[in-house]
């Protein structure tokens, strides 16, 4: 059973095991899945790197491969590792061996990086992809900048408090002009990487920022509780949807830290 949490801005989902928690996560995004095809007729999520793959298995089991509608789903990185596709470091790799090779993703939906060029070039030609995707519809614009509208973006943390390819304390943190950027010098190997700015996060419909393990307490903690201004702003903190949700999915240990939820064991 999930002891949920949260405010107006946030909402909390904190599970008892990592099992509980991937069956709570694919009833959420099999959820936002069926409301956006209803309403837009297509899907159009964000993924990032890390544990997250593996914790979304459950999409590609009973019932969720069967009641998904797939074909309608289009596939963007939130952050991808400037790396070949068929390298263990990449992104695109984790998600279509641990996702798209199980479940009927339309090979033409999945939009990846070009591999082959810098990363500043992959983040601008990833920034055009997303372009043409708004100008076709599948992806919506923000309504109160000129934004791309996720109908969902899917997050991980790492135990800095780093989101997507946002390092704390890391300039990339301040851009607001591109929808995409990159950097060469991530703390997190490999050092080359694109990664959506703060002003896309923030404009999607719905954002999930899913966190396991004890050694992300301290930056859950710091990204989520009221810890006032003297405390360091974590990357993760700087997820505010402007009109969108935002759902936190943290298993027992990851969210050991957080004032207000006490754990009898
Ligand atoms: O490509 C990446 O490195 C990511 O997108 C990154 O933001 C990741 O989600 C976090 O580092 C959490 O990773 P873990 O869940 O594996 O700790």
């Amino acid at each position: 059973m999930a002891l949920l949490g949260g405010n107006k801005d946030k909402e909390l989902r904190i599970h008892e095991n990592l099992d509980e928690l991937g069956t709570d996560l694919a009833d959420y995004i099999a959820e936002l899945s069926e409301t956006s095809v209803k309403e837009r007729g297509v899907f159009a999520v964000a993924l990032s790197g890390g544990s997250l793959i593996g914790l979304m298995g459950k999409l590609c089991e009973a019932p969720y491969n069967k009641t998904v509608d797939w074909t309608k789903w289009y596939i963007l990185w939130a952050d991808e590792r400037v790396v070949a596709k068929n390298h263990v470091d990449s992104n695109y790799k984790l998600a279509k061996d641990g996702l798209f090779s199980k479940v009927p993703i339309v090979p033409s939906h999945v939009n990846s990086i070009n591999d082959s060029v810098s990363a500043e070039e992959a983040a601008s030609e990833y920034e055009f992809v997303i372009r043409q995707l708004v100008k076709s519809r599948v992806i919506g614009v923000s309504d109160t900048s000129d934004c791309p509208k996720f109908d969902l973006v899917l997050l991980g943390m790492g135990s800095d408090g780093h989101v997507a390819s946002l390092f704390p304390n890391h300039s990339v943190l301040d851009e607001n002009n591109e929808w995409v950027t990159f950097i060469t010098d991530s703390p997190k190997p490999p050092p080359e990487r694109i990664t959506f700015t703060l002003p896309v996060i923030n404009s999607a419909s719905n954002v999930a920022i899913v966190v396991t393990g004890e050694n992300k307490a301290e930056a859950a903690h710091l990204a989520i509780d009221d810890v006032g201004p003297d405390c360091i702003v974590v990357p993760a903190r700087m997820v505010q949807p402007t009109k969108g949700k935002l759902v936190w999915f943290l298993d027992k240990p990851a969210a050991s830290k957080l004032e207000g939820f006490q754990f009898s064991d």
